[in-house]
């Protein structure tokens, strides 16, 4: 069953068409990953999916609600609800511990503070943090930073988590290690995952890769890296 499809978006900046046509669809806690040259429409693609940016055209829903005829209050309240974010770097708040930065999206909603750090903490330490819960963002290194955001992503029960080049500050074998970590969380939550990458690698954890050039969708496939590599450059 597809939770989140989209058709004929089309988003353009000036003469610059960033979206030409795209069409995607993504199942039920399926994970795919969006490749392609760099400027060629991903991260417009991925904002226009989780209802940051208006498409010009197109139409986007999830599991039944088009996410275009809702209000902007209604949208972020679904954002907050049904979609968890993971981005390259620096979206922790510096000045609360690891805990409480999870817990921020159950703290947003209304939990108790108690409940939701509580939530947070069980994520953390099975994200391999045990015993960091209480340490400031400026006190971790950037792949722990990142399963934080994670946890983060993953701590409102979300259908669908956005990742945009979650590992882009990492080095190689600490951004393996947090794909790893963040395909097989969303996978145990049941949740489904959009990650934007330039790393050709990525297809190796993902269910499926779709290739975007000049705003559009050039190829889809459910492969192993060493074909995704080639669509990469
Ligand atoms: N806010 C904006 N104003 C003007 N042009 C924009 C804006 N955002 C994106 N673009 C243009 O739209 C096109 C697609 O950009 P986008 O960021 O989606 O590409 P991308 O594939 O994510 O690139 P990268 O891999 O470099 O992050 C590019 O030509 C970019 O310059």
């Amino acid at each position: 069953m597809d939770i989140l499809t989209a058709r004929g978006l089309v988003m353009t900046y000036g003469s610059t068409r960033a979206l030409d046509g795209v069409d995607v669809r993504v199942g039920a806690g399926e994970s795919v990953a969006v490749m392609g040259p760099s400027g060629s429409g991903k991260t417009t693609l991925l904002h226009v999916l989780a209802g940051i940016l208006r498409p010009m055209a197109g139409a986007v829903d999830l599991a039944g609600t088009d996410l275009l005829t809702l209000s902007d209050a209604e949208r972020t309240k679904l954002r907050r609800n049904d979609f968890g974010f993971v981005f390259q770097s620096g979206q922790l708040l510096s000045e609360l511990p690891a805990e409480e930065n999870a817990a921020l999206p159950l703290l947003l909603s209304g939990a108790s503070r108690a409940a939701a750090t509580e939530r947070a903490g069980g994520l953390l330490r099975r994200l391999g943090l045990a015993g960091m819960e209480r340490r400031r963002p400026g006190e971790l290194s950037g792949g722990q930073a990142q399963r934080v955001a994670i946890a983060r992503a993953l701590v409102g029960s979300p259908m669908v988590v956005f990742a945009d080049e979650p590992t882009g500050a990492l080095d190689q074998a600490t951004g393996r290690e947090v794909l790893d970590l963040l395909t097989a969380a969303t996978r145990e939550h049941g949740a489904a995952l959009v990650v934007v990458t330039h790393d050709a690698g990525v297809a190796r954890w993902c269910d499926r890769t779709i290739a975007m050039r000049d705003g559009r969708v050039v190829s889809e496939f459910t492969a192993p890296a060493t074909s995704a590599a080639g669509v990469a450059r």
